[in-house]
């Protein structure tokens, strides 16, 4: 025998009905067939509402009963059954809706609805249901027999989620099939019957029950499970879209699964086919050629550790404490029997081990009633001041990982804390039982979705991973960057595994938003249609969407940007910034971005605040860590001043030898921090603090150049100002060159001192031969005593610029 169960969706209509019938009919090839039917989709809710309808007197419930009965007609009118079954077909379903009016009249006359009548009402849904599909599989396949779940399946009082009676089920079963050999049934789910004959029901989702209770009974072959997903899925795929079916899992696992939320199983479903290992399918009606799900005894070994990832929302932490419990036996075995005595179930436990504290995980319904039940309890405990009075904890929600292969297996436990922690997602318990099967995290429920996708990340998809980017300046770097990114996103997911999503940008005007990624083509003439939003706003948006490895990257020259940084990191946002505002500022608030950075797992990275794209920082950094120490530093650090004391010979004006330098991208927006010593100011201060040492930049001692009129006024006063001091500038040049020397701005440190200024370097000087916008910097370390380490290259410009912060962008995704 093959039990094949069919659900809601299964049967939702007369082409489903047919769909299901096909799969049964060729199932027949090998032996007969048991069908289990759900009611047509949707149908137990309708009769719950009318009900409840009913019993508050609300005379709705007859347009619902009404309604039902008519969807009904039409699948039986749509089944194009032959006329004598269409009639039969007719008078059950009007037959069947008159009886759901009287109950329905009876629960509005007596106002009342109990569980009892409950049960009474909703079994219709299965009862019409399965003789629906067995009229219709009947005009194919004579040897079909109706069977009432009622007559085959005992259970005890308990209506709405009864308890069978296994031993008699068994029996009833077995007495059935005598009177029907080589028969194929169909059988309504969910519902039965107690030893009084009323009708029970087995709890929601009960029909895979009745249909493994069945299998067992029947010692059936395999039981097959016919849904609208193909299978068992690694995750729920509306949360998470990469999600796959699994193709092959143990019992047990698919047991924890299931308890655990992936609702294609009701979870006492696996019991029955357990005990006597009969192999149970997860297969879609809509797709029947599909693998599906096989769950059995010995499943071969998975190729990933963890077999799935799977949540339950809704939860509750109660935490019972108190300096009184340490060391007293008895006070877990109270707290449990006072959550039994209201029938509480306790989802998750977790202690610790000193004794102080118990935590329980309940279903977010029950925690009043468990309040209640425990402060009642611990009554004179709680009046001595022993414990604490319980303490609820609600909008949480479980996340567990799941997988035989997990047990005896290192580090799963670190890589699901380093990735949700990375991710800013807090934990707030953890269990883990013995079998080490699963690993369950409670965690806040608005974080499940970035969960549950960064787990799935981190254990399904080591090929692939998302990264949100957040841009806020799209200016002369910012948009060279969304153009690399545009052009490299397909590069970037080929040989890297990331998928790179531009989810906003944003300008001081305007903000486009798309979580599902902007599209990078058209994003100028979008930007200036979006509406306003302002800094702050923008820092809202990347915190409320809670996007996993969300990074923020800063490429305006706007001072109050710096601001947000400290409340991005502390929610695990990464930071990658060619704003050297920030990593320039204060030393305490450039130390507490460090710190947070570190605390909270998210990268703060600004390589491109010296040197543009150079590997200025990294060097220094891999210096330090590995124990060097920088004695000293020598450096041009301008593009712009290098550019225009390369260019600049008296030929044309020193002022528009600057603007070309403007012009081509090299200065700062406001060109005259840079000719003024400031940016090249701030760019040695940097290198000092990552070299080790706590400057402010009013330790920086700048020697400028300019002649102070220039730095009075806007910008365009500063060019004017500049041509008129046209001989100054000339006078600069011709000094140095009738020396045989170069003019460079260079920055120096050297003991902790720093400053910087205009210089004539001779020939054969490791700054002499500098060409174009290029940068130089001479590491003195304890290691590179006499020669030293040196960078060298393209130090500004839009381009190389994007390209270092582009590469920020993917450290700080594969961090
Ligand atoms: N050009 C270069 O070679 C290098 C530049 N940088 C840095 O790159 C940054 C950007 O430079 P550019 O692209 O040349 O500047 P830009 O002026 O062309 O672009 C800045 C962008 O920021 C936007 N912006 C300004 N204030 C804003 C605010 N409050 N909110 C949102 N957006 C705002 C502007 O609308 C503009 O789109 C600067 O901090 C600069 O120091 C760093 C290394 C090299
Ligand atoms: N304006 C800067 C650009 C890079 O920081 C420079 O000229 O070097």
């Amino acid at each position: 025998m093959q039990v094949l169960k069919f659900g809601g969706t299964s049967v939702a209509s007369a082409e489903n009905i047919a769909k299901s019938c096909d799969i049964g009919l060729r199932a027949l090839e090998n032996g007969p067939v048991v069908m289990v039917v759900s009611a047509l989709g949707g149908t137990t809710d309708a009769l719950i509402k009318a009900g409840r309808a009913a019993a508050e007197g609300n005379l709705a419930y007859q347009d619902i009963l009404q309604e039902l009965e008519q969807r009904h007609l039409t699948a039986a009118e749509e089944l194009q059954l032959p006329p004598a079954p269409l009639d039969t077909a007719t008078a059950v379903i009007t037959d069947g809706f008159l009886e759901l009016h009287r109950l329905c009249d009876g629960i509005a006359s007596l106002q009342e609805l109990s569980s009892r009548t409950l049960d009474r009402l909703v079994s219709y849904g299965e009862l019409l249901s399965s003789q629906l599909v067995e009229l219709h599989f009947h005009s194919f396949w004579l040897d079909t027999a109706w069977a009432d779940a009622r007559q085959l399946i005992r259970t005890n009082s308990r209506f709405g989620n009864a308890e069978v009676d296994i031993a008699t089920t068994s029996r009833l079963v077995k007495e059935f099939q005598a009177l029907h050999p080589g028969d194929s049934w169909i059988v309504p789910g969910f519902i039965a019957a107690d030893a009084h004959g009323n009708t029970t029901t087995l709890g929601r989702g009960g029909s895979d029950y009745t249909a493994a209770l069945l299998a067992a009974a029947l010692d059936a072959e395999k039981l097959e499970i016919w849904t609208d997903v193909s299978g068992m899925m690694t995750a729920d795929p509306r949360l998470v879209r990469s999600a796959r079916p699994i193709a092959r899992i143990s019992y047990q696992e698919a047991m924890e699964l299931s308890h655990f939320g992936a609702k294609v199983l009701y979870p006492p479903t696996i019991q029955p086919v357990m005990k006597r290992g009969i192999p149970l399918w997860i297969k879609n009606t809509f797709a029947p050629d599909d693998y599906g799900t096989l769950v059995e005894v010995a499943p071969p070994r998975a190729a990933t550790v963890v077999q799935g990832i799977s949540s339950i929302g809704n939860l509750t932490l109660l935490n019972l404490e108190g300096s009184g419990m340490v060391g007293i036996p008895g006070f877990s075995k109270r707290l449990f029997e006072a959550l039994a005595r209201e029938r509480i179930n306790v989802i998750l436990i977790t202690q610790s081990s000193s004794e102080h504290s118990i935590c329980v995980g309940v279903n977010a319904q029950d925690a009043a009633p468990a309040q209640v039940a425990v402060d009642e309890e611990f009554a004179t405990e709680i009046a001595a001041g022993r414990i604490e009075p319980l303490r609820p904890e609600r909008d949480l929600a479980i996340v567990a990982l799941v997988g035989e292969n997990m047990k005896d297996h290192p580090g799963i436990s670190g890589k699901l804390f380093g990735a949700l922690g990375q991710n800013g997602v807090n934990i707030r318990a953890i269990a883990q039982g013995a079998s080490e099967k699963n690993i369950s995290t409670v965690i806040r429920a608005q974080d499940v979705r970035k969960a549950i996708n960064v787990l799935h990340e981190a254990f399904f998809e080591a090929t692939k991973k998302q990264v949100n980017l957040f841009i806020l300046g799209p200016g002369n770097v910012g948009s060279k960057l969304l153009e690399q990114l545009a052009r490299q996103q397909p590069h970037l997911l080929e040989k890297l595994g990331l998928q790179v999503r531009v989810v906003a940008i944003a300008n001081s005007r305007h903000c486009l938003v798309d979580e599902n990624g902007l599209d990078l083509t058209a994003w100028p003439e979008e930007l200036a249609q979006a509406s306003a939003q302002t800094l702050a706003e923008f820092k809202e948006l990347i915190i409320s969407r809670n996007l996993r490895n969300s990074i923020f990257v800063d490429v305006t020259a706007n001072p109050a940007t710096a601001d947000i940084y400290a409340d991005l990191l502390a929610k695990s946002v990464a930071v990658v910034a060619c704003n050297k505002v920030a990593a320039s500022s204060d030393y305490a608030h450039y130390a507490q971005l460090k710190s947070l950075s570190k605390e909270f797992n998210a990268s703060y990275l600004f390589e491109t605040n010296v040197g543009a794209a150079l590997p200025v920082i990294g060097t220094l950094n891999d210096l330090t860590r590995s124990g060097d120490v920088v004695r000293r530093m020598e450096a041009v650090l301008s593009g712009t001043l290098n550019f225009v004391f390369n260019n600049y010979d008296g030929s044309r004006p020193f002022a528009e030898v600057v603007r070309q330098a403007q012009a081509e991208g090299y200065t700062e927006p406001d060109p005259r921090l840079d000719l003024s010593g400031t940016d090249v100011a701030r760019k040695i201060l940097i290198l000092a603090r990552e070299a080790g040492e706590v400057m402010e930049m009013a330790d920086i001692k700048i020697e400028g150049f300019l002649p102070p009129a220039c730095l009075e006024g806007d910008v365009e006063a500063f060019y004017a100002q500049m041509a008129a001091h046209e001989a100054h500038f000339k006078a600069l040049y011709d000094a140095a060159t009738s020396a045989g020397k170069r003019l460079k701005f260079v920055a120096r440190y050297a003991d902790g001192h720093a400053a910087v200024g205009l210089q004539q370097i001779a020939s054969g000087h490791d700054l002499y031969d500098l060409r174009g916008k290029d940068n130089v910097v001479l590491f003195y370390t304890d290691r590179y005593v006499e020669q030293p380490l040196v960078v060298k290259g393209a130090g500004a410009g839009a381009e190389v610029t994007a390209s270092g912060v582009f590469a920020d962008i993917i450290r700080a995704a594969r961090l």
